[in-house]
């Protein structure tokens, strides 16, 4: 089981992180993209490396708006996994 994370420590993995924020308790991200199929292609690809790490995001998306909610369910709250997958939708998503 993973460990839950304080703020303190939330606070300084975001400045790893390329402008996500901590909000209600979820590290948020809003990204825009071009138009429709661009934005479930990128959906696509982030969710082959969510099952690849076994954790998954929340999000939504209308059009080509894509907001993405992490959080570690099993401990209701924030734990490393999030972060690790954080980092790999700056990656897949990277000068988009
Ligand atoms: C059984 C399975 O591994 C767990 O339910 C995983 C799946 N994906 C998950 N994703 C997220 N975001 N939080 C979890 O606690 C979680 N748990």
């Amino acid at each position: 089981m993973e460990h839950k994370m304080t703020n303190e420590q939330i606070t300084i993995g975001l400045q790893t992180l390329d402008d996500w924020k901590f909000t209600d308790g979820f590290l948020t991200k809003s990204l825009k993209f071009k138009n429709f199929k661009e934005t479930f292609s990128i959906m696509t690809q982030i969710a082959f490396e969510c099952e690849h790490q076994g954790h998954h995001p929340n999000w939504e998306n209308v059009y080509n708006n894509l907001t993405i909610r992490l959080n570690t369910h099993d401990v209701g709250g924030i734990t490393e996994k999030d972060f690790v997958l954080a980092k790999s939708i700056d990656t897949i998503t990277a000068g988009r």
